[in-house]
């Protein structure tokens, strides 16, 4: 099993054909490679349904926010937050970055290219394989440093791209390591020492992070084109910014598909896999997609956050008891990647524990290790 993020995929090399990208600016109508059915999609399709609900907003300034935090992460998995200190001056910039990144013609973006079985560069997003049809979007993942794929890319100058990449992964991984803990206090783990990975000042200085550009050109005919198919982050959590024109949407039980609104200097924060096994099934993944725009292009920059590579995320032992059995094996941040390339959306229920009738607790798959009597 690799140990960095980087070689997550090794594995479990894309097709190459996977790997074409189309000039979309060249297309006048959607080709039926990209004409999405109700069956391509494995959840409701569709407009979003008329609803009278939507995701909680939280002011990080207000004093009642971890309260607000709980009860979003417990009912809906997603919030967007405000006050979160993240300068609207770097936001802006990265989303220029990110703009004239994907402006660039494809020969140009392609010398980038993501390897069919790496994490880092240009390419389709990771779960294409999955999907018989192809979405309308681009992408730009980056693991670590952007210089060695930027200068690709910009040879001149591009050292001031990284520069804002740079710091912008930089105030990230702040405010990750501050709503993390927000999250945790709001599941009743406060002290630092009950995290140990959270390292002794409780920054969680180690912890592993990616940063996902996204494009979404406007489409012809945005009813039938799918920017990014239904999925849930594999992440502890994820910290998405949106630029205005909308089109994030996130599945609601109940509710059906609800459109995140793109909220001026706000940022979404989605709950991923990790921290629905970290909190023992109390905390819900969210399941969301990316819808597409008939006249407006699209960007959105998602902060990709996940534990060490070496530390196994695991139900958190505060939360177990003699009648809350863990319900997930540990997995480490790459052992789950590998899963999830493999299995794509059962990949939670391929690391949840077997409970069987004589209330003995087993662990499926690859591991042996926990037997709770
Ligand atoms: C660390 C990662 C999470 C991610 C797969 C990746 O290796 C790098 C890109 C991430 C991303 C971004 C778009 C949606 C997603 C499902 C995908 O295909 O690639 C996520 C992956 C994930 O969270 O599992
Ligand atoms: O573009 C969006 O709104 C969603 C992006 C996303 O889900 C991701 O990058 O994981
Ligand atoms: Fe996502």
């Amino acid at each position: 099993m690799p140990s960095r993020l980087s070689d997550a995929f090794r594995g479990q090399p894309i097709h190459p054909q996977q790997l074409k990208h189309p000039d979309f600016t060249s297309l006048q109508e959607l080709p039926d490679s990209y004409a999405w059915n109700q069956r391509d999609d494995d959840y409701p399709s569709g407009d979003a349904f008329a609803t009278d609900q939507s995701v909680p907003i939280i002011d990080l300034n207000d004093p009642n926010a971890l309260q607000g935090i709980g009860h979003a992460c417990k009912t809906w998995g997603v919030f967007q937050v405000t006050n979160h200190g993240i300068p609207t001056s770097l936001l802006d910039m990265v989303e220029c970055t990110s703009r004239t990144l994907f402006s660039l013609p494809v020969h140009q973006k392609l010398k980038a290219a993501r390897s069919p079985d790496g994490v880092s560069g240009y390419g389709f997003a990771r779960i294409s394989s999955f999907f018989s049809k192809l979405m309308w979007s681009e992408g730009f993942t980056i693991v670590g440093s952007p210089d060695e794929h930027f200068r690709l890319i910009w040879p001149q100058d591009y050292r001031n791209y990284c520069d804002v990449i740079k710091e912008y992964k930089e105030e990230m991984k702040k405010l990750a390591g501050r709503l993390m803990w927000l999250m945790l206090g709001s599941l009743g783990i406060i002290a630092k020492q009950d995290i140990k990975w959270a390292g002794p000042k409780g920054d969680f200085k180690e912890a592993s992070a990616v940063l996902q550009l996204n494009y979404y050109p406007a489409c012809p005919d945005p009813d039938r084109a799918m920017g990014l198919a239904a999925h849930t982050d594999s992440t502890l959590l994820t910290i998405l910014y949106q630029n205005s024109t909308s089109g994030l949407q996130v599945l609601k039980e109940g509710a059906g598909w609800v459109t995140v609104p793109p909220l001026p200097g706000g940022l979404v924060i989605n709950l991923g896999d990790l921290m629905h096994i970290l909190s023992n099934g109390s905390y819900p993944s969210i399941l969301h997609r990316a819808r597409v725009n008939r006249t407006h292009h699209r960007f959105s920059v998602a902060y990709l956050y996940g534990p060490p590579s070496s530390v196994k995320i695991s139900p958190h032992p505060k939360l177990l008891g003699p009648a809350q059995p863990p319900l997930y094996r540990p997995v480490t941040w790459n052992e789950y990647l590998d899963t999830k390339a493999k299995h794509f959306n059962k990949a939670l229920s391929s690391v949840r524990v077997c409970v069987p009738l004589n209330g003995l607790v087993d662990v499926n798959e690859h591991n042996n290790s926990v037997t709770v009597g």
